[in-house]
């Protein structure tokens, strides 16, 4: 089942070396600061940006303005004047002072509604990416990886895009604005901090190679080491049980030095940027104010010309001091992004037809030589056919790894097939509505997956307008009404993670429950009774007989429970049909079959076990 698949260790972890290979970032792999795809991902909060941009653009008319407010004060104090001609420009000092304060707390909230518009809008794009890719591309991906993309790389595209890109213009264009008015008040002065500017804005394309290689280092160690915290504390219990938590330990502190070391790199990098544009920066007011004295002594430029120059060639560079201060913290964002890229530009294992066939009328379900490997040449359904009636209860039996699973995510379309096709009441898979297609299946899993949330929640999933009379119905005839009752708040009691707050039994009755309210024409059961115990497995197998009139019904069986139930049974072999039969039919003439019910790997149902018949054969 898929669920069984995805909680697979040993496909996991060939999964996460197939896609660290590929889908690590590699030097050079950041994308350009400004790239046209990367803005088309700013969709939707546009207005917000551009608001931004005014924010800033207003800003520095604050400080321009302030400038010459004071360099006016400041010369009329130099040439005599009386307090009282100045105190105007006090006053409008001290309003631009306060205006700029009221601004910047606006800038900071548009920032913020930025971000937050960004962000609900990406992760919604990203989750309805990964559902259409569904488990396929989950179970090659590592949970930790996928999760830094949509949580971690999602928060740095916020800053890139609230900070960086919506100042961007503000800061340029203002930076602009002064240096052309510098210019006219003395070309010469104006043109040095021109120069200071240019090399200003040079400097991070200077240091991008440098700083990409960095930033992708940097972030595909991020991904790696949240990836791997998440697994350990998915498997917390199995590292304990094993005693292998220390030695996991001393793993994740390597991995967290590679990531120190990392970090460090990257800040090393991005601080050298910072103190080359510094001193750039200080290094063009100093000339350009050297310069100035020069020419005031010379008689080419007034007082207040020079003091306008003492008090603007800061305002020049300072939106350009700003914009790096951002840029810093929106850098990881480039490298984020490729991962966003790589997560849309996924393709899906399966398409939706362009004009799905109307719904089926029958719930027969037919395989025709149906051809499948997940990876080339290595085939877990080879050839396989077999015409499964409306109604009719099949059991597919066989060895670990002959491929039952594999079966039933190719009806559920989790991918197709490479070869044959599978047909439901006649018609192909492939042409109906993938979403028409899952609401006539239900499936009961082995490892039963519950959400956070009460148990009602849970159950709701099966059929989400179930009114209370239908819940308790179903989990009456699931065996769970009882328990379900005896919960502190019964229907409300909230399960923790994964149910992890309940039995194993107690969560497969739940998810028998769920299937009965999904009330499908088809049902999978995968090995569905395997985590209940003997005094009620008898009952649940009951339930599930109940559940399965009327229904086509794949079952996937360990135990002869199931199996003695089914109106055939399939034995698999390396993905192929060996032989099809009763139970009755294939102990007689099956040495396939008696093999496995002499191996055990069909364990006796509790019927059988109480009664002692049937397994001995
Ligand atoms: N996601 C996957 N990627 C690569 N190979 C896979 C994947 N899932 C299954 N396989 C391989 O396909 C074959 C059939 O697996 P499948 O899970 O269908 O067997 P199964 O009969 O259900 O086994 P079990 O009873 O152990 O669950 C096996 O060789 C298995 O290793």
């Amino acid at each position: 089942m898929n669920m069984r698949i995805a909680f697979d260790s040993r496909r996991v972890a060939a999964a996460t070396r197939e896609s660290e290979a590929g889908r690590t970032a590699g030097p050079g792999d950041a994308v350009a600061p400004v790239t046209p795809r990367l803005l088309r991902l700013s969709a939707g909060v546009r207005g917000w940006m551009a608001l931004g941009t005014l924010m800033t653009l207003a800003v520095t008319g604050t400080y321009v303005g302030q400038g010459i407010v004071i360099a006016s004060a400041v010369e009329r104090i130099f040439t005599g004047a009386e307090w009282s001609a100045i105190a105007g420009h006090l006053v409008a000092a001290v309003a631009l002072v306060a205006v700029r304060s009221v601004l910047l707390w606006l800038r900071e909230l548009t920032a913020v509604a930025t971000g937050a518009a960004l962000k609900s809008r990406l992760r919604r794009r990203l989750y309805t990416k990964l559902f259409e890719l569904g488990p396929a591309y989950v179970q090659g991906s590592r949970t930790g990886a996928v999760q830094a993309t949509v949580v971690d790389g999602v928060e740095k595209l916020d800053v890139y895009f609230s900070r960086f890109a919506a100042q961007f213009a503000g800061a340029a264009l203002g930076a602009a604005g002064i240096l052309a008015g510098l210019l006219v008040v003395d070309p010469v002065i104006g043109l040095t901090l021109l120069a200071g500017a240019l090399a200003i804005a040079a400097t991070p394309l200077l240091a991008r190679r440098l700083q990409a290689e960095r930033s992708s280092w940097f972030w595909s160690q991020w991904r790696r080491l949240g990836a791997d915290h998440l697994d350990v504390l998915q498997g917390m219990t199995t590292l304990k049980a094993f005693d292998a938590s220390a030695g996991r330990g001393r793993e994740l502190a390597r991995e967290s030095w590679d990531f120190y070391r990392a970090s460090i790199r990257f800040v090393a990098v991005a601080n050298l940027r910072t103190g080359a544009m510094g001193l750039l920066s200080s290094g063009g007011i100093a000339l350009a104010v050297g310069l100035g004295a020069v020419r005031l002594a010379q008689g080419a430029l007034g007082v207040f010309d020079l003091l306008l120059v003492l008090l603007l060639a800061r305002e020049a560079f300072r939106p350009l001091e700003e914009l790096q201060k951002a840029y810093h913290s929106a850098y990881p964002a480039l490298s984020a992004a490729a991962g966003v890229f790589e997560l849309l530009d996924a393709e899906p294992a399966v398409h939706d037809p362009r004009e799905p066939a109307p719904a089926p009328r029958s719930g027969s379900v037919t395989f025709e030589n149906v051809t499948f490997a997940y990876t080339p040449g290595r085939p877990a359904v080879r050839n396989l056919s077999i015409h499964i009636d409306e109604g009719e209860t099949v059991a597919f039996v066989g060895r670990s790894g002959a491929g039952k699973s594999t079966l039933v995510a190719l009806l559920l379309r989790f991918f197709d097939a490479q070869d044959g096709g599978i047909t439901l009441g006649g018609i192909d898979l492939r042409h109906l509505a993938i979403p028409e297609l899952r609401r006539r299946i239900a499936v009961v899993a082995q490892a039963t997956y519950l959400f956070h949330g009460s148990v009602r929640d849970n159950l709701l999933v099966g059929d989400p307008g179930a009114d209370q009379s239908r819940l308790e119905d179903a989990a009456r005839a699931a065996g769970a009404h009882q328990f379900i009752q005896r919960l502190p708040h019964g229907y409300d009691t909230v399960v923790g993670e994964r149910g992890a707050t309940l039995s194993g039994g107690e969560r497969q009755r739940i998810a028998i429950a769920r299937a009965l309210l999904k009330d499908a024409p088809i049902l999978v059961l995968d090995e569905a009774t395997s985590s209940i115990d003997a005094k009620n497995e008898a009952e649940i197998q009951q339930a599930l007989d109940r559940l399965a009139a009327g229904r086509t019904t794949l079952a996937i069986a360990h135990r002869l429970s199931t199996v003695q139930h089914a109106d055939r049974i399939v034995l698999l072999d390396h993905g192929r049909i060996t032989d099809v039969g009763t139970h009755a039919e294939l102990l007689e003439h099956s040495t396939g079959y008696a093999r496995l019910v002499a191996a055990s790997t069909l364990e006796p149902s509790a019927e059988t076990r109480t009664s002692g018949s049937g397994l001995s054969a």
